[in-house]
């Protein structure tokens, strides 16, 4: 199915609140200048890599176990390995934070590779306005639930955007599945 897939309390508000507060062990990176990117039009938003914080194998272990319940009741993708780091991304009012529309299939080894989307609510729905992750799969775009803790799974090439924060701040949890190439 390539469909948007919701799963319900992947993380309690607790654990959400852990991993934003790993993300500020150290200082967050300008997503504009990370991975080569310059352009903040297409995204300003602040980041932080799972893989370089310590203590967060729970983390990893459910999310692991949320892609396999997805994967085994929806999407039954040939899936391989979990090649990046998970990213936290913080998009927050003071510079609108944002993504414009977008596929997460790139042109790089793992990028190339990547087959299924997970993006995890970090934040309150209350505490910020604006940043809506709207996903386009066929021909109307949804709006991903925005419960805390709510993880949205969709295929990694379904164009995607966040719009951009005009109160408070938005914390999401993103990682990719990869797997052999589609076709
Ligand atoms: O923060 C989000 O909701 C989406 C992040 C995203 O699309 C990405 O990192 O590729
Ligand atoms: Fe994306």
């Amino acid at each position: 199915m390539h469909s948007v897939f919701t799963f319900p309390a992947a993380f309690s508000s607790a654990e959400c609140d852990a991993i934003i507060a790993l993300a500020h062990e150290d200082e967050l990176r300008d997503a504009g200048l990370t991975k080569g990117q310059t352009d903040h039009n297409y995204r300003r938003a602040d980041l932080a890599w799972l893989d370089e914080r310590a203590g967060t194998d729970w983390v990893m272990t459910r999310i692991i176990d949320v892609v396999a319940q997805a994967n085994r009741s929806h999407f039954d993708f040939a899936l391989t390995e979990f090649g990046e780091s998970p990213q936290i991304a913080r998009y927050g009012a003071d510079r609108e934070g944002h993504f414009i529309w977008h596929s997460d299939i790139g042109d790089g080894a793992f990028a190339a590779k990547r087959k299924l989307t997970l993006v995890v609510q970090l934040s309150d729905p209350d505490s910020y306005a604006g940043g809506a992750l709207e996903l386009w799969p066929a021909s109307h775009t949804q709006t991903a639930q925005t419960a805390r803790g709510t993880a949205t799974l969709f295929p990694s090439f379904v164009l995607h955007r966040v719009t951009p924060v005009t109160q408070g701040e938005r914390y999401s949890l993103t990682t990719w599945a990869h797997g052999p190439l589609f076709r």
